[in-house]
């Protein structure tokens, strides 16, 4: 002990060394004040302080922000919707609010305000997430925002395989179960899709339509969603495409909603005027989520070279690359291979359980690109009213199932073409139910009258125009005989 205690340098030699070395960080710091400009000294202290920090800390941090290559982050999406529920007492501050579809009479909705921290415990382990927003350099793009979560650094694995499959599993019943879906339109200028509460009230149940198809598209959509296995083991995008087609105010956008409100999906519905380009369709199309609907509206209005192209083309079997790499009707830039790309290109493969669904007035004027079998996979006619699609109306509109008017009613409806549009339309004219089926019948005889005039009229200008080719004909052939006379007695 005592040849230890003489080992140990004496107080004065500590302390002048003490004295050297402060001395010499001293001069050290004076010079690279003087030398080294100052941004530069900040970067090297900032990168000095993260490495010890990092290394010496016993936190660990995930970053999760909004966006994931080209589309959302599921993992932010998750987070955005698991986290308002653990908000707890201990927090400092929280956002709340109503949206269009809550009870304002109901506690309001809660959210996590920026930079607010709040806790979660889970299996052992204490969590804190916070939100961080950065303001987006250019006025049209969003802000981009972050989740910060930092636990222990042991238990950093258990958070990555435990901890997140748990959010996205408690993220996914809550969905599921949530009143509300959301139609989402694209906002060009903010780059964006605009979210909106979507409370259509139309359903299967509701929709007038041949019972057999109405089986048939439920049946379809229920196959679908249990074919996961399937679609992976052919090789095929966990994908569903509809083509709605027929007449104005025949139910195409009812049927949407109806089928929205089957699946509990939400609804993304694009207008082609709001997309620039192909890259830009891409980036819109990358950014909806799994388990959507993806809606585009009177496809034929939207692409005006579809139909050039088809009447060009009408029996060629082949698909003219350049054709189909030629922008889309008002819009510059997108092109039907673009679009086509998306629907069964190598895109398609972006996300899965989603439902794509067409809709034209004009069935005959799409590119028959877009018609060929394995791009949309079910084309649905939805055609003028019929007896069976009345009842279903008046059963909706004025809660009678049957009535002596019907027999007439459905003669009627079977002689003329009558949207289920119109019929609703006359349902909803009074309160009355006798008084609103009297008021459907004076319409319908009333539309039958126009159409019989309306074929009169046609067949009696055909009878004309065929009047007046025959004696346009033997006028002709007079002339010619009287031309070959004169020329006989000429000669
Ligand atoms: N098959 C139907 N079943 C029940 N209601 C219908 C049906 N068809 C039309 N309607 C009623 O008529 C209105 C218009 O129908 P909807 O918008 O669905 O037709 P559409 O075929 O999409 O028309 P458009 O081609 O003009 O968009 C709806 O509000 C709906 O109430």
């Amino acid at each position: 002990m005592a040849t230890m205690l003489k080992e140990l340098p004496s107080l004065s030699t500590l302390l002048s060394a003490y004295a050297s070395i402060s001395a010499m960080a001293m001069l050290i710091r004076t010079i690279l004040n003087e030398m080294v400009p100052e941004r530069m000294r900040n970067y090297i202290t900032s990168k000095l302080y993260h490495l010890t920090s990092a290394y010496f800390s016993s936190e660990f941090t995930f970053v999760i922000e909004d966006r994931w290559h080209a589309g959302d982050n599921q993992m932010f999406r998750a987070a955005e919707v698991y986290l308002p529920t653990i908000i707890g007492p201990s927090s400092d501050s929280i956002l709340v609010g109503f949206d269009e579809s809550s009870d304002p009479m109901e506690p309001p909705k809660r959210n996590i305000p920026v930079d607010c921290t709040i806790t979660d415990d889970f299996q052992g382990m204490r969590l804190k997430w916070s939100l961080s927003s950065i303001e987006s350099k250019k006025y049209y793009l969003p802000n981009k925002r972050f989740f910060h979560l930092t636990c222990k650094r042991s238990d950093r694995e258990r958070v990555e395989q435990r901890y997140f499959p748990y959010i996205n599993k408690t993220a996914q019943a809550i969905l599921s179960k949530s009143e509300s879906l959301n139609i989402y339109t694209y906002d060009q200028d903010c780059s964006m899709w605009e979210p909106t509460v979507f409370k259509h009230p139309a359903t299967f149940d509701t929709l007038a339509m041949e019972p057999e198809l109405k089986e048939f598209i439920m049946k379809d959509l229920d196959s679908f969603v249990d074919r996961k296995e399937f679609f992976e083991n052919v090789g095929r995008a966990w994908k569903r495409g509809y083509l709605l087609y027929g007449p104005p105010g025949t139910g195409k956008s009812s049927l949407v909603a109806a089928i929205a409100n089957y699946m509990r999906y939400n609804v993304y519905d694009l207008q082609f005027q709001s997309v620039r380009s192909d890259s830009d369709l891409r980036r819109i199309l990358t950014s909806t989520t799994n388990r959507s609907i993806l809606l585009i509206e009177d496809i034929d209005c939207s692409s005006k070279i579809t139909h050039d192209r088809s009447k060009v083309k009408e029996n060629s079997e082949e698909e003219d690359e350049d054709e189909l790499k030629r922008p889309m009707g008002i819009d510059p830039g997108v092109t039907l291979s673009g679009l086509l790309n998306f629907i069964d290109g190598l895109w398609s493969s972006c996300g899965h359980e989603r439902i794509i669904i067409f809709t034209t007035n004009h069935k005959e004027k799409l590119d028959p690109a877009l018609l060929r079998p394995g791009r949309m996979d079910v084309h649905i006619c939805m055609g003028y009213c019929t007896p069976a699609g009345f009842r279903k109306l008046a059963s909706s509109y004025i809660g009678i199932k049957d009535d002596k008017l019907f027999g007439c009613i459905d003669e009627l409806i079977k002689s003329i073409e009558v949207t289920p549009a119109e019929v609703a339309q006359q349902l909803m004219a009074s309160d009355e139910p006798r008084v609103a089926l009297q008021g459907l019948i004076e319409f319908l005889n009333t539309k039958k009258d126009i159409e019989e005039a309306a074929v009169e009229e046609k067949e009696k200008s055909v009878k004309e125009e065929k009047e007046t080719e025959e004696n346009k004909d033997e006028r002709q052939n007079s002339e010619l005989a009287e031309s070959e006379t004169r020329c006989i007695y000429l000669t």
